[in-house]
């Protein structure tokens, strides 16, 4: 199976973290994410990420950080998602496809539906902060 690498952001503001709900039609619809999607050919994962992220929910990257590496292979799909944490940005974050999207809390992360690869980029947030 081919694998599909995805820039993920982190958008971190004091102890809250910018999440979306994944449209029903798109691979684990319904869950909540972190904003992101696929690396183009030519970019490196910080280009890819923000521009995910204007198209997404309208903000511009100023200070990111790498912050963990998850190879997942789902039944359907293997990816790499190259995660980063946001910590400065230009814009307010908002759903930009008419996506649902909400802060949430640090101590909230560990009871949200999120796809089974994010289980260990909550962990790595709950480790670094
Ligand atoms: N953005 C994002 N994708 C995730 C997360 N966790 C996770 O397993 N994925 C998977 O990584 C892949 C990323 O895809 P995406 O759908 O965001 O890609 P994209 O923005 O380029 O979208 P498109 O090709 O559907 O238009 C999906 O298979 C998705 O299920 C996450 O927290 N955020
Ligand atoms: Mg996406």
């Amino acid at each position: 199976m081919k694998q599909v690498h995805v820039a993920v952001g982190v958008v971190r503001r004091e102890s809250t973290f910018f999440i979306c709900k994944r449209a029903d039609h798109q691979h684990q619809g319904g869950k909540w994410e972190f904003p992101g999607g696929k690396v183009e050919t030519g970019e490196t994962v910080e280009q890819a990420l923000n521009r995910e992220l204007r198209e997404e929910i309208g903000i511009s990257i100023t200070a990111s950080t790498p912050l963990i590496e998850i190879a997942h292979e789902y039944t359907e799909k293997r990816v790499l998602l190259s995660v980063l944490l946001v910590h400065k940005f230009s814009g307010e974050p908002f759903g930009k496809e008419g996506q649902i999207h909400r802060w949430a809390d640090i101590g909230e992360l560990n009871d949200i539906d999120f796809p089974d690869a994010n289980v260990a980029i909550v962990e790595a947030i709950l480790d670094t902060l």
